[in-house]
């Protein structure tokens, strides 16, 4: 099945607090013409959110047996499983899904269900994670808790909610460290959810076609710079790959390094080669494939970036310069 017919999913993740369900409530209010199925995950035995959320037309299934990151991933694929079903059955019409997480959640188990679990991968396209910052707190909570870092580390798009609540320049200075250890998701405000929905659907962040934008000084500013454990860096060069010794370095380090990756995603410029290598991955699952032609005019470059927890950058910038021709 192509990737047009496929169910469209979002991911909404986000620490505690962070106005998650705020968000969900503004997308499900507004008047996008989509109906939506929500996927909520709840810690303990009774869910609250469920009853907070707005029901209008969309489907809303709550699991409550335990964190979606861990207990319950059969219980995501079951649950997806007989959304498509129904779907197909005629019983339910909706034109995406969006999965809540838990603020605790580790949202890695959950992206990567829409690898490894063919029945699913054959229904739905993962589209992006979303992961909701309060600009209030995320400060204390980046220092305090790794999952915290690393909902930052996954994300396509960063929301920032609460900044009617601080001061122009912490918000500065949140997004400064947002951008250290993610410099592929772009931050955008959302006050009591409002935001621009065009910046957070369909945006296709885990399609290898996804254009790979990074601001590229985001590096340069040293100042309040964060011992923060999850670290991005990003590998430039205008020099071409060995595509074959790229392949083996790549599998080798996502062997070793594959727990702590949390994302990688690269465009690669190959030695004779006339088109675009795009690979993205999530731990250890990586994929791969050629896509748009360079142009005559273009300067053909190569951009890789990485972000994990204590990775070896050396060891990784040392190897790859190996690779080149
Ligand atoms: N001032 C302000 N408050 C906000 C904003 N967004 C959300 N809130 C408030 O923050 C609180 C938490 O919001 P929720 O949407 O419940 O957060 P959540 O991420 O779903 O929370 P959990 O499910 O407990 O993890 C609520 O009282 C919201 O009204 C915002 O932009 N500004």
């Amino acid at each position: 099945m192509s990737t047009a017919s496929k169910t469209p999913v979002t991911i909404l993740t986000g620490f505690l607090g962070a106005g998650k369900t705020t968000l969900l409530n503004r997308i499900l209010q507004e008047q996008h013409g989509q109906r939506i199925a929500v996927i909520e995950n709840e810690f303990g035995e009774t869910g609250i959110d469920g009853d907070l959320l707005i029901q209008g037309d969309e489907q809303i299934v709550e699991m409550n047996n335990g964190c979606i990151c861990c207990t319950v991933r059969g219980d995501l694929v079951r649950i997806l499983g007989e959304l498509a079903q129904k779907q197909a059955a005629g019983q339910l019409r909706f034109d995406r899904v969006i999965i809540e997480t838990t603020g605790l959640a580790d949202p890695a188990p959950v992206a990567q269900t829409f690898f490894v679990e063919d029945a699913i991968y054959a229904d739905y396209t993962l589209d992006a994670i979303i992961t909701v910052v309060d600009a209030v707190h995320a400060m204390q909570q980046l220092d305090a808790h790794h999952e915290a870092q690393e909902q930052i580390g996954f994300a396509d798009r960063i929301l920032l909610s609460k900044t009617d609540l601080v001061a122009a320049e912490q918000v500065a200075q949140l997004q400064h460290r947002l951008m250290q250890i993610n410099p592929r998701a772009s931050i955008q405000p959302a006050h009591f959810g409002q935001t621009d929905l065009k910046q957070i659907l369909d945006i296709d962040g885990f399609s290898l076609d996804a254009i790979l934008a990074i601001e590229p000084d985001f590096l340069q500013d040293v100042a309040h710079s964060h011992d923060d454990e999850i670290r991005a860096f990003v590998f430039n060069t205008e020099r071409p790959f060995d595509l074959a010794k790229l392949e083996v370095f790549l599998e080798a380090m996502i062997e070793i390094y594959g727990t702590q990756l949390l994302r990688y995603k690269g465009i690669v410029n190959a030695f004779n080669d006339p088109q675009r290598i795009v690979f993205q991955g999530v731990h250890m699952l990586m994929s791969g494939d050629h896509t748009t032609a360079w142009q005559a005019h273009e300067q053909r470059h190569s951009t890789l970036v990485f972000i994990g927890k204590d990775l070896p950058q050396a060891r990784f910038e040392e190897g790859l310069q190996l690779c080149l021709v």
